[in-house]
């Protein structure tokens, strides 16, 4: 035939009953029927074994069945189910060639066929044509009757069945008109739809319900060839958009997209082999839920390999990628598109469902590209937010100006660059990265603050250091009653000063008020620690600064030279006032006084020390523990080492030899030593002077008496002149001296006293 160019067939099922998914595959393809959508219709045909079905499809659809061949005899040319594509009908039309029934070949197990392939051209067909000889019409033996028995019986085997047409093509129609040929055959019809056993439900429904009836006749093909091609051109125009409003399909209620034809009808197989039920809403969905899955699994696949996505992934490893969150939401929306586009037609829930699956899956795939460019994004504006706010710092800009406004401009700079990256079909909670750079940036603006603070704190506390150290040690080393006070004014100033320019720096730190206040009590709390550190670092050189302060007022006269012994001196009264004074220096360092409370320390200690003293000198004690003990020490050290340093004993020696030998050959010379050694023993005894006197003044006065030696040198010449000898002695020995030249030596020198006395006293205070 030359008019079925463009038409494929394949064999669906075979004579055996399986489902030849291969073929049926190829087929599609080859006709694209998944580009159809729901628009495409299928038709089956039914009816007995060679009653000239594949020859009526061929000239009603242009296919290529094959046909029996006049001359090899009636036997059955169609085995199973074949299915081609109508040519040149719209929309896309399949059909179904059934195996004819009362088949001679099959036997008993045709039954069972017969039933099977009903039902499955039943459930899959829009159109199912019936197919019968004229004469069987009204017959009670005709050979149809049992064909439709099947067909009404398995219609009751599927659930909410889909409204089919059932066509009846009368065949080797004959003179009688159809008018009068169809109430015929429709009451025949009737009568087997009333016979069929029904469920309880289906009691009463009428056939209509379930079949739109259509009856054509048609003059036989062999005998009246053009006739019966003129009736099946009619024919075919019916079928022509038959699923459109008025068209000869049926309610398609059932109908699967084309995309799923093909799974749908293995699954009816399936079922009606297995003898089940078919439920077809229940299948409709099924098919919908496997085939949304295939599809949604296809884009998906699909996206994974897209080159665009690819790129963009590995971009986002190195850091932010200009416009990912559109790009990336542009290739997100071609592939659900694509999905949307292939499950149209399938059913809404299913689709939806399977559409947000693969949203889902999709996002999850892309979910750590996206969270790594916000991970550069969040790290990159942390970086440059260090750099800006450094360099805003180091520019001179307020602390707090300059943190608020870098802060400003990187937190905008990260929303942008989020809703840069930003996936359209997204969802993705943002707060907790932009939670985290906000810590991130306040980490660093609170590190920056306490490090710009602590070197605020610093250079202000090195200030007060400068500006108290000093003038509280000189004013501690001139102790008298005005130091504390002193002290106290100096503190006050340069704290005020110090905690005033704190303050006003602190300003610029948006400090809250505690911590402010905690920081100005801090550095008052420094300046009064310097004051203190200064006054116990004075106290703990207390004794040695008491004894020079002792020793500078027992050996120096009020101006400040060195005192002559004469022996008319009132030690008592240099003592006195050797020992008050310090005790003012001890009085002063004995207690920290920074705030603006008297004490009695100074008279106590005067009272103790000094009065008590004058009668009990031997009870002068140091308060302070320390003092004592250093005091103690110091005593003990001198307690040992009371006589002369050995260079004095030394110059005894030299400078008093020539006496010495005086001594030893003038008698007279012998009792005036002895007299002299009564005196200073008196002298000793009367004095009975303090262990801190001992320890402290003896050895001073003996090695004053170095001094005196030539004073008491002359005092012996005086006495030497009431005899001449005497006075020659005493010359010589000056003579001597001289001539030794110790009197002239480098530390020494002459001087002569109130009362004409000369005495040689040195320059060195020791
Ligand atoms: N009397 C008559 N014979 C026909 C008509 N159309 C076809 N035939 C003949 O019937 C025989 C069977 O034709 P097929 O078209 O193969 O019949 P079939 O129903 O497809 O056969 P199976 O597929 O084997 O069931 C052929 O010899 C045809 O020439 C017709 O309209 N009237």
């Amino acid at each position: 035939m030359d008019n079925n160019v463009g038409c494929c067939s394949t064999q669906l099922i075979d004579g055996d009953g399986t489902f030849i998914v291969s073929g049926l595959e190829s087929f599609l393809k080859e006709v694209k029927l998944a580009d159809c959508g729901l628009s495409y219709c299928v038709v089956s045909i039914m009816g007995p074994q060679s009653s000239g079905k594949s020859t009526l499809l061929n000239h009603l659809f242009r296919t290529n069945f094959r046909e029996m061949d006049a001359f090899r005899g009636r036997s059955q040319t169609t085995k199973g189910i074949w299915l081609a594509n109508c040519v040149g009908i719209e929309p896309c039309t399949l059909v179904m060639d059934l195996e004819g029934t009362d088949g001679r070949e099959r036997g008993e197990d045709d039954t069972a066929f017969e039933k099977q392939s009903a039902l499955f051209a039943l459930a899959v067909s829009d159109i199912v044509l019936i197919n019968m000889w004229c004469h069987d019409i009204g017959r009670e033996q005709a050979a149809n009757k049992p064909l439709l028995k099947t067909v009404f019986q398995v219609m009751m085997r599927l659930f909410s069945p889909r409204k089919t047409t059932l066509m009846f093509v009368i065949r080797d129609k004959t003179r009688t008109p159809l008018e009068n040929l169809e109430p015929v055959l429709r009451e025949d019809i009737q009568k087997i739809w009333d016979s069929v056993p029904k469920p309880q439900a289906h009691k009463d429904t009428p056939l209509s319900e379930f079949f739109n009836v259509e009856v054509v006749a048609l003059s036989s093909y062999e005998e009246k060839e053009e006739q019966f091609k003129e009736q099946v051109a009619n024919l075919r125009r019916r079928f022509n958009n038959s699923i459109g409003p008025g068209g000869l399909a049926g309610d398609r209620r059932g109908v699967v997209p084309a995309s799923g034809f093909s799974f749908s009808a293995q699954q009816m197989w399936k079922i009606i082999k297995e003898n089940r039920d078919l439920d077809l809403p229940a299948h409709k969905v099924m098919v919908a839920t496997v085939r949304c899955e295939e599809i949604a699994n296809e884009r998906y696949n699909e996206f994974t390999q897209n080159q665009f996505w690819l790129q963009l992934e590995e971009a986002s490893q190195s850091g932010p990628v200009a416009g990912f969150g559109k790009k990336l939401s542009s290739i997100i929306a071609d592939c659900l598109y694509q999905y949307d586009s292939e499950v149209a037609y399938f059913d809404e829930g299913v689709r939806t469902s399977k559409r947000k699956h693969l949203e889902d899956k999709l996002l999850q795939l892309v979910q750590p590209a996206f969270h790594s460019i916000l991970g550069h994004l969040r790290s990159g504006t942390v970086e440059k937010f260090k750099e800006a706010f450094d360099k805003a710092l180091n520019s001179g800009e307020g602390f707090s100006a300059a943190s608020h406004r870098c802060k400003q401009a990187f937190m905008n700079h990260f929303d942008e660059g989020c809703a840069d990256a930003v996936i359209e079909q997204s969802n993705w909670d943002t707060s907790k990265v932009r939670s985290k750079l906000v810590r991130d940036i306040d980490e660093y603006i609170d590190s920056v603050r306490a490090a710009k603070l602590a070197e605020l704190t610093s250079s202000y506390e090195e200030k007060l250091n400068e500006a108290l150290a000093g003038p509280v040690e000189a004013l501690l080393d001139g102790a008298n009653d005005e130091t504390w006070p002193s002290i106290r004014k100096l503190l006050r100033r340069e704290t005020q000063s110090a905690v005033s320019g704190l303050a006003s720096d602190l300003s610029g730190f948006e400090l809250d008020g505690e911590t402010r206040d905690k920081m100005l009590a801090k550095l008052e709390t420094y300046a009064r620690g310097v004051v203190e550190g200064k006054a116990k670092e004075e106290a703990g050189k207390i004794l040695i600064r008491m004894k020079d302060r002792f020793t500078m007022l027992f050996s120096h006269d009020s101006d400040s030279m060195p005192r002559v012994w004469t022996g008319k001196e009132d030690i008592k009264s240099i003592t006195k006032l050797a020992r008050t004074s310090s005790l003012k220096l001890l009085s002063v360092l004995a207690a920290i006084r920074l705030d603006d409370e008297s004490d009695d320390i100074d008279k106590t200690l005067s009272v103790a020390l000094v009065d008590k003293s004058s009668s009990t000198d031997r009870s002068l004690k140091i308060s302070d523990p320390l003092a004592s003990s250093t005091w103690e020490k110091e005593a003990s050290r001198r307690s040992n080492n009371w006589l002369p340093p050995p260079w004095a004993i030394a110059a005894m020696l030299i400078l008093g030899f020539n006496e010495f030998m005086t001594l030893l050959r003038n008698p007279l010379y012998l009792c005036v030593l002895f007299v002299g050694f009564l005196v200073s023993k008196a002298l000793w005894v009367q004095m009975d002077i303090s262990t801190e006197f001992r320890h402290g003044i003896l050895p001073g006065m003996l090695s004053i008496s170095t001094r005196l030696l030539p004073t008491v040198m002359n005092m012996l010449r005086n006495l030497a002149e009431q005899g001449n000898r005497p006075a020659t002695a005493a010359n010589s020995f000056r003579d001597g001296a001289n001539a030794d030249g110790v009197s002239s030596t480098g530390s020494s020198s002459v001087t002569r006293n109130e009362n004409g006395a000369e005495f040689s006293s040195s320059s060195k205070e020791d």
